[in-house]
């Protein structure tokens, strides 16, 4: 079953944990956004786990060096994933993948800036992640002729477990889960839409279908 990660981009965690739990029964990793996580803190990622101990919390820290330091703060602080940039050297991928192992949790290398994302996602998992985010952050989706079918074809070629993340929505979540994808990550498509529980619902549905 490919898993649903709600990306949370807001700025209070009050207003992110309000979100959670409006999607919660259709939500299979809860992640605090880089945005989130600089705006709160190690104790944003407390506070959500808190919230949600039987949810699988996301820390999206986007770590560029300091693997190990960093990837420990986030596990220490209740995050069960942290991410780690895969544009960072092979060592800091290791690191982070040291901490994981002694805490039990995962890392996830995001290919966010990553020229060729097939060939690094198949070293990331040669290094020990768990899966890498196959990802087109906020920026590139605003350039113009955005696609995400890009993602989509780079995972269908990856061959090693990977999400997907980059305006994940009902219009493209299907071909998300038919690419081999394990998990699909939305994040406006839940936040910003009228009723988020609506949205993560059928977001959901589309996946089980
Ligand atoms: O990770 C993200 C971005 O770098 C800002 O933190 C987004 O949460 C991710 O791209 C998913 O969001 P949507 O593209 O809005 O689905």
């Amino acid at each position: 079953m490919v898993k649903l990660q709600v990306a949370i981009d807001f700025l209070k965690i009050e207003d992110a944990i309000a979100l959670a739990t409006k999607v919660a029964p259709y939500i299979d990793i809860i992640e605090l956004g880089t945005p989130l996580i600089k705006s709160e803190g190690l104790a944003g990622i407390r506070k959500m786990k808190d919230a949600f101990p039987d949810k699988l919390v996301l820390a999206d820290f986007k770590t560029a060096d300091a693997g190990e330091l960093e990837a420990n703060m986030a596990f220490g602080a209740g995050a069960d994933y942290v991410t780690i940039l895969g544009t960072s050297g092979d060592s800091t991928i290791i690191g982070a993948v040291k901490a994981a192992k002694e805490h039990g949790k995962g890392v996830v290398v995001d290919t966010i800036g990553v020229k060729d994302k097939v060939k690094r996602a198949q070293e990331a998992i040669a290094l020990g992640a768990e899966f890498v985010e196959l990802h087109s952050g906020l920026d590139e989706q605003a350039e113009e002729g955005y696609s995400i079918q890009v993602l989509i074809d780079d995972a269908a070629r990856a061959g090693v477990p990977v999400s997907i993340a980059g305006g994940v929505n009902s219009g493209s979540i299907t071909a998300v889960k038919q690419s081999g994808a394990i998990v699909a990550v939305a994040g406006a498509a839940i936040y910003g839409a009228a009723d988020p529980a609506k949205a993560a619902k059928e977001l959901k549905d589309l996946l089980n279908a």
